[in-house]
Parts: C-alpha cells; sequence; structure tokens
C-alpha cells in the first residue's frame, strides 16, 4: 500500500450518533482486505479498519454504550489477494480473522467451490466459535453428517456494556448453485419446520431484549424471503426489537419492516462500513441512526475524533496492514500487464449506445475475441467445425466484477474485474438465424444468479423502490462523484455527501460475433456457468424445431480444457500484454 492513503477531501461529513447499542457491519467484502488502490474513497485497507474498529469501540464504552460487529458473508472472489491461492482465501481469511466479529456467516461465494466451503469450515468456523452461525446452510461433514455450517444455527449472548440479551439467527437466500458438500433450505421451507419453530417458541420464553439476523440477503421491500421470515419471527416475538442485517445485491440500504423492526445493508468490496445505532429497545419508539461509512481513512479519523493517523492507527492496526504488504509482494499482485490508455466502466457508461469507456462493449469487441479453441485432454472430442463456421463467444456480465482503471494493469486488476475459473463449452454448427436469438432471448429473461437454475430475479429489483427513486442531492455541482443512497429513512445515510455516479442498464449476456458471412453456422462457446440458461434460450430459439435443438445439444462439448488459463480474465491479461505496453 502506498503511504499516500490518507484523503484529504473537502466534503464535510455527517457525523453518527451513538445510541444504546451500536453496530458496524461489513458484507461481501470479497476480499478486498488490501483496500482500492485506485480509488481514494475507499482506500483504507483492513489494518485500518481494525484500528477503526477498536478506536470506535473505545468511544462507544465511555458513552456506557455497547458495540456489535457483524459480516454477512461472501468474503471470497474478486480480488488477488484471496483468489491467487489455491484454494482461494488462503491469505485473504487469515487477514481477515484479525478482527473479531459479533456474529458472521457465509455467503454463496463460501459455497461454489468444494475446497473453499472446506477451507472455510475447518478454518474460519473454528476461528470464530459460537459467533459463526447459520440457521438454514449446513455442511456435510467427513463423518457424513450434515451440521449447520458454523457453530450452531443461533447465538444467544449477553452483550458487555448494557447487558442486553441477544437472539441472533442467520439466514441465506435460496441458493441452489453449492458443492456437494452443501445443503441450503429455503427460507420458506425452514418456517415451516418444527425444530426450527420450537427454537423459536424456546427463546421466546427467554429474556431477549433483541433478536438479530445476520443474513445474506437483500434487505429491500421486494426480497419475498426476508417479509416471509419477519411473520413468523414476529408471531414468537410480537414486542420484541428484530434487527436484519443483509448482503448479496451489493447496494447500500436501509429499510423499515415495523415500528420496531430494520434493516440495514452495507454495500460490497470494503467500499462501505456500515452503521446503526438504536436506543430505548423496550420503548414503542425506537431510537435509531444508520450511516454508510466510506472506507477511507478520512472517514475513519473523523468518526472516531483523532486528528492524525499516527494517534488513530492502534499496533494490532498497523501490523495488519503490515502483513497485507508482505502477502501482496508474495502473490506479486503488483506485477504490471500494461498501462490501459483510460478507464472502462460496468454500469457507468452506457454499453447500448456503444460508449468507448463501455467495459463491457471492450469485452465484446477484444477480449471474447482474444479466445483459442484448445484440446488438451485425450478424451475430449475435437471441435470439428470450429474452423470455418462464424463464432459467437458468450458470457454473462454478473462474471465482471469491477470497472477497469486507468494506468497499470496489474495481477491484482485482473481478478478485481473477472475472478471466476469457469470453463469454455461449445454447441457447434447452430444455425445462423437461431444463434443470433440467443442473447437477446438471454436479455430478455430473468437475471442470471446461479448455474444450476433458471432464476426469478429481474436486474432492476437488485435495487429497492428507495435505491430506483430519483435522486436529488443538493449542490451536486461541487461534489466528487460517490455513492448516494436513497433509503426507508431519506438520503441523509451517506457519511460522505456525494455527487451522484452515472448507473446505466447492464445487460444479462454479452457476446462477441466473429464471421465472413451472416448466414454461415455458428459455434457458440460460453460459460459453463451459464449453460442451463443457454441451453433454455436455445431451446426458445428452435421453437417448435424439436429436432434441431436435440441434435444441438448432443453435440455440446468443452470448447477447451480451459481452466484458469483460459478465463475471461486471462483473456485480458493476454490483451494487456500485447496492446498496453
Ligand atoms: O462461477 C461463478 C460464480 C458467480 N458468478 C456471478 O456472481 C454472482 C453472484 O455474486 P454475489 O456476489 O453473490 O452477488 C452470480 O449471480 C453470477 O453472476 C459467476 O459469474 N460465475
Ligand atoms: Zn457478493
Ligand atoms: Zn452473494
Amino acid at each position: 500500500q502506498p503511504k499516500t492513503r490518507f484523503p484529504h477531501f473537502d466534503e464535510t461529513l455527517r457525523d453518527l450518533s451513538i445510541g444504546d447499542i451500536n453496530f458496524l457491519q461489513t458484507t461481501d467484502t470479497h476480499g478486498w482486505y488490501l483496500g482500492h488502490i485506485n480509488q481514494r474513497q475507499y482506500s483504507a485497507d483492513w489494518g485500518d479498519f481494525i484500528s477503526f474498529v477498536d478506536r470506535f469501540r473505545e468511544q462507544c464504552h465511555e458513552q456506557d454504550s455497547d458495540l456489535l460487529l457483524v459480516d454477512c458473508g461472501d468474503r471470497h472472489d474478486g480480488n488477488g489477494l484471496s483468489d491467487l491461492t489455491s484454494p482461494n482465501g488462503v491469505y485473504s481469511s487469515e487477514v481477515f480473522m484479525e478482527l473479531d466479529f459479533d456474529v458472521i456467516t457465509v455467503g454463496n461465494h463460501e459455497l461454489y467451490v468444494k475446497e473453499v466451503s472446506e477451507l472455510e469450515y475447518n478454518t474460519v468456523v473454528p476461528r470464530y466459535g459460537e459467533k459463526f452461525i447459520s440457521t438454514n446452510v449446513e455442511y456435510l461433514n467427513d463423518n457424513g453428517e450434515y451440521v449447520p455450517f458454523g457453530n450452531s444455527t443461533y447465538r444467544y449472548f449477553t452483550t458487555d456494556v448494557k447487558k442486553y440479551n441477544v437472539f441472533a439467527l442467520s439466514f441465506l437466500f435460496d441458493f441452489t448453485g453449492g458443492n456437494e458438500r452443501i445443503r441450503v433450505t429455503p427460507i420458506a421451507e425452514i418456517v415451516k419446520q418444527k425444530q426450527f419453530l420450537e427454537l423459536l417458541e424456546e427463546f421466546s420464553n427467554k429474556p431477549v431484549d433483541l433478536v438479530a439476523v445476520v443474513g445474506h440477503l437483500p434487505v429491500s421491500h421486494d426480497w419475498l424471503e426476508t417479509e416471509v421470515l419477519h411473520q413468523v419471527l414476529r408471531r414468537y416475538f410480537p414486542n420484541i426489537v428484530i434487527q436484519y442485517f443483509g448482503g448479496h445485491s451489493h447496494i447500500r440500504d436501509f429499510t423499515i419492516l415495523d415500528n420496531k423492526s430494520f434493516a440495514l445493508q452495507s454495500g460490497r468490496y470494503c467500499e462501505t462500513v456500515g452503521f446503526l445505532s438504536l436506543s430505548q429497545l423496550d420503548q414503542d419508539n425506537i431510537d435509531l441512526d444508520r450511516k454508510y461509512i466510506d472506507f477511507n481513512l478520512q472517514s475513519f479519523l473523523h468518526h472516531t475524533n483523532y486528528s492524525t493517523v499516527d494517534g488513530f492507527n492502534t499496533k494490532h492496526g498497523l501490523q495488519v496492514s503490515q502483513r497485507l504488504t508482505d502477502i501482496s509482494n508474495e502473490l506479486n499482485l503488483s506485477e504490471t500487464f500494461g498501462v490501459a490508455p483510460h478507464s472502462y466502466f460496468l454500469a457507468g457508461a452506457d454499453y447500448n449506445s456503444n460508449d468507448p469507456n463501455s467495459l463491457l462493449r471492450f469485452f465484446e469487441n477484444h477480449i471474447l475475441t482474444q479466445l483459442e479453441p484448445k484440446i488438451c485432454h485425450e478424451n475430449m472430442d475435437p471441435v470439428v467445425s470450429s474452423q470455418n463456421n462464424s463464432r459467437m463467444v458468450l458470457i454473462n456480465t454478473g462474471s465482471i466484477r469491477y470497472d477497469l482503471y486507468k494506468g497499470d494493469f496489474n495481477r491484482n486488476s485482473q481478478f478485481i474485474v473477472s475472478p471466476f475459473k469457469n470453463k469454455w463449452k461449445v454447441l457447434q454448427n447452430v444455425p445462423a438465424d437461431v444463434a443470433v436469438q440467443i442473447q437477446p432471448i438471454l436479455n430478455r429473461g430473468p437475471y442470471i444468479m446461479s448455474a444450476n437454475s433458471a432464476n426469478q430475479l429481474d436486474t432492476s429489483q437488485l435495487l429497492s423502490p428507495y435505491q430506483r427513486a430519483v435522486n436529488s442531492q443538493m449542490n451536486a455541482n461541487r461534489l466528487r462523484y460517490g455513492q448516494t443512497t436513497v433509503d426507508d429513512l431519506g438520503n441523509d445515510g451517506d457519511d460522505t455527501i456525494h455527487k451522484p455516479l452515472p448507473k446505466f442498464q447492464v445487460p444479462n449476456v454479452i457476446r462477441s460475433y466473429e464471421y465472413v458471412d451472416k448466414l454461415q453456422p455458428v459455434d457458440i462457446v460460453f460459460y459453463d456457468f451459464i449453460e442451463r440458461h443457454v441451453l433454455w434460450a436455445l431451446q426458445q430459439a428452435c421453437g417448435d424445431d424439436r429436432l434441431l435443438y436435440h441434435s444441438l445439444v448432443q453435440q455440446l462439448t468443452f470448447y477447451n480444457d480451459c481452466e484458469l488459463e483460459f478465463n475471461v480474465g486471462e483473456l485480458l491479461k493476454k490483451y494487456a500484454l500485447k496492446n498496453w505496453q
């Protein structure tokens, strides 16, 4: 980390208002513990955050208040620090675990790959002991038994200062893409199960001052699973505060479920620390504050009343920052592959109007076309038709995770832009009139969330109605671009006042199309992660011609032995080495 991490912004910061019980939330960190090198706004690292938590706890305790720390999962996939080890997360988990959490749980990114789940279960779960919980995710252990993915399905504890009794639960959304060690019971089912209802019954008869649900699911009103859960919890705890913490959709959000129930979600990628305070838990009118703290030293110092970094940093925080530098060197994260001539934006530039700054257009025109067929495994059928056919290479935009910044493009940036190690498959000899329909069909269809199911979500639904509302921030011209959140409490949640970032619609899938003549049959190449979705679209495109659909599907095969060597991140590196020197 360069020493210039302390950003000097002119913006006035909104203060946090400490209450009887206070929370700091992280979610969807995806291994970004080194901080954002290209964005000063989010340039603090995990060591700085550790100092912040310690300093803020001191402040809360001085005011006779509690501080609890929660993490809602998705700690893997999205940064070289996490994804350059095998299994991914070896070093990033070590760094993450330097911080004590009061309640912690899993996200879907701890569950795709078996080795990642094993690492998580065997190291992170024991590290946090009773604080690591999961109510609806189970792990198949080496004895062949399904056990909670965590120490237990709940945690019941008493806070240090106010001696509040907290009953904590944790839920993952209805995720169907887990590996063979994972079993997820959807919320809609678990709320009918005897064992779960008995647990609620048991604790409704114990002293409980607060029910805390630390989950990996969005908090927006249109996410129905939360509503289903809330109705059941309210039956058992009619007059107790129920506080939800959510994640997964990577936004800042706060919703009000009823007069004693609220939900906070704190963004992604170590851009945001969520803050929540609650006071007068036993009254009908709860006093509360929520803030979305930008992940930088200026915010951290401001909220802990420090004026110098030297005074603010704790020994532990500095040690963790040093460890991060050492790991970064060991993994060679700053090895450069070239210099990007300008920035490319995922949602910040308009894909539909062919904006040259659109990352997705750049991928279609220059990156996907770099893919080469390569047959290495003896038992793999050669792709016979590729030489003469046209070719489409199709990916889900969910596999592209972040903007690509002007300047140094290095080993870390490669994983930041696209970390997944998916394999390529090919449908051969697809008639051109059928092939051209695949992308539009998928883009009209539901958002691709998981490999295993045709899913239900519309991309725009990832934003709550409040997020979608037009944001009329004040004095926009003098401010810097950044997050501008509108939630159930209004538009004063961001600790730093920003000018809203441009945000354009992102399609579900993008594709390159290489052809000599548009009538030629097409080889459609795509990530195995979206196989079910592509076959669904192919079926639609074939219409009544079932024979054609079946003969195409029969020839479905791997395109190459691609593994990491040819994933989209590697193609980007290949392009940078050739064109950005
Ligand atoms: O192998 C993979 C795994 C995931 N994806 C994409 O990631 C999102 C889920 O990410 P969250 O951080 O949980 O929101 C999923 O919808 C896919 O779009 C992928 O492309 N390949
Ligand atoms: Zn996530
Ligand atoms: Zn997620």
